[in-house]
């Protein structure tokens, strides 16, 4: 599908959408469990994979309230709550492959499950996923005694893994993704044995650890962060490790969890406000609670570059106000997905945008420092790109309508149509149909913001 975008003046109020990473982890956790219920739940192509793989164990997950019926996959679209039927810590084998799609939490989370089961499990997904790095997971597994392998020996997708799993001692970098210690922790719980595991590097995406111990917490398993000297942390920040102890039960304090709003889809919401809110008045985003995650940082960042920000944390409510934008140097280290969306701001601010420390920023759906840069260069700016630092020049941008391609990524689509929002004329955004991945309501938001959005009906 195509939109096509013209420059235009917002105001009114948006609801952010449910965070992603957490209900993958809820619905994963719920599957671990004997049981649980899932309320205010992402429901998205992502997330819908996550659900598939937790029946494809031997649960199942249905809207809440729905009459449990056999239909193989029930519709999720619009449930307000999931209900899951967990497989109690002992994944089944799949009676088929685990299609992942285009999501790479379900994917490395999934494969650590799949590790759990006496017998093989085979995953894949698109053609973006099937890119994407899996070996230092598939290794660790391997030093834990389970069959963890690429079937084309490249570290990519498809895999087989073979357990079960019991559990022991493991390091792993964590300088390409964190989804790889979340997997660990996450079935290390239910092993024998529990699982240590040591960082080899540096932790990247350090808060997204810290939202699976919240959520572990949330349902009663216990998971420590460790500094160098074995000593216990708050959180994941600065650890050296990470340790779980085996034979834990999930269950969530009353059967119930609740999902809090995305912080990454609030990024877009919030920079369209900052570059086309309406000069007498703002943009107010909904579903806006503080948690854990790191993709918070967005409102420190528009606020930094110009625009007056006013976050309510209590009533979850942020409201912005355009202003002329100016550049700013922000390291993306904990923050990979804020990448895109920054790199919009950047182009309508005025000065040089630095995203510094993005290098594993390009192991994502795509390379989605080249991505912004090639196609924010289409609409006029001027970018320069470093191996681990994106620089747009902001003054020497002159922002116009063109063409551009969302690269079949959720999040270049979104920031793309950040920048439109201030681009001279129309950009027409291709396969503007992938927001389904997180966002699923992006433009009908932006539209009830009185976004001018075209959208075409063909699904390229
Ligand atoms: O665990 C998660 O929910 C995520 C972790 C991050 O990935 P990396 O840890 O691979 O950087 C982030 O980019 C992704 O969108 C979601
Ligand atoms: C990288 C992302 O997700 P995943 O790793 O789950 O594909 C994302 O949502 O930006």
């Amino acid at each position: 599908m195509d939109v096509h975008i013209t420059r235009s003046t917002l105001r009114g109020t948006a609801r952010a959408p449910p965070s992603k990473s957490y209900t993958h982890r809820a619905l994963l956790a719920a599957g671990y469990s004997d049981g649980a219920t899932v309320e205010s739940p992402l429901v998205s192509a992502d997330t819908r994979a996550t659900a598939r793989a937790v029946t494809a164990f031997g649960g199942a997950v249905e809207p809440a309230g729905a009459d449990g019926g056999a239909e193989v996959e029930p519709d999720l679209t619009d449930a307000d709550a999931l209900a899951v039927e967990g497989f109690g810590g002992r994944p089944a084998v799949p009676d088929d492959v685990i299609d992942c799609a285009n999501s790479g939490t379900t994917m490395r989370l999934v494969t650590a499950a799949a590790a759990l089961a006496e017998g093989t499990t085979v995953l894949t997904g698109d053609g973006s996923l099937r890119s994407r790095p899996q070996g230092p997971l598939l290794d660790a597994l391997g030093d834990l005694g389970v069959r963890a392998e690429s079937t084309r020996s490249n570290g990519q997708a498809p895999l087989v893994v073979a357990g079960p799993l019991a559990g022991g001692e493991v390091a792993i970098p964590g300088d390409v993704s964190s989804q790889y210690v979340t997997a660990l922790l996450m079935a290390g719980a239910v092993t024998d044995e529990g699982i240590e595991v040591e960082l080899t590097t540096e932790l990247k995406s350090a808060p997204y650890v810290d939202i699976t111990l919240e959520l572990l917490g949330d349902f009663g398993v216990e998971a420590t962060p460790v500094g160098a000297g074995g000593d216990p942390l708050d959180g994941a920040a600065g650890a050296a490790g990470f340790s779980v102890p085996g034979g834990q039960t999930y269950a969530p304090s009353g059967g119930t969890y609740a999902v809090p709003g995305d912080f990454s889809s609030i990024s877009y919401l919030l920079g369209a406000g900052a570059v086309a809110a309406d000069p007498g008045g703002a943009v107010r985003i909904e579903g806006a609670r503080p948690s854990a995650q790191g993709d918070a940082a967005i409102v420190d960042v528009v606020e930094e570059m110009g625009a007056p920000v006013d976050w309510d944390r209590e009533a979850g409510e942020i409201a912005v106000e355009r202003a002329d934008l100016a550049g700013v140097a922000v390291d993306v280290g904990d923050t990979p997905d804020l990448l895109p969306t920054i790199a919009a701001l950047g182009a309508v601010a005025d000065g040089d945008t630095r995203i510094e420390n993005c290098e594993h920023v390009r192991y994502k759906e795509t390379d989605r420092v080249s991505a912004m840069a090639e196609e924010l260069e289409k609409m006029g700016a001027e970018t320069t790109e470093e191996p681990d630092v994106l620089t747009v020049h902001g003054s020497e941008s002159d922002l116009r309508g063109a063409a551009v391609d969302g690269r079949g990524d959720h999040r270049i689509v979104m920031a793309l149509s950040v920048a439109a929002l201030a681009a001279e004329g129309t950009t027409t955004v291709r396969g503007a149909e992938h927001v389904d991945v997180s966002f699923p309501g992006f433009f009908d938001a932006m539209a009830d913001l009185g976004t001018d959005v075209e959208r075409d009906g063909a699904v390229e």
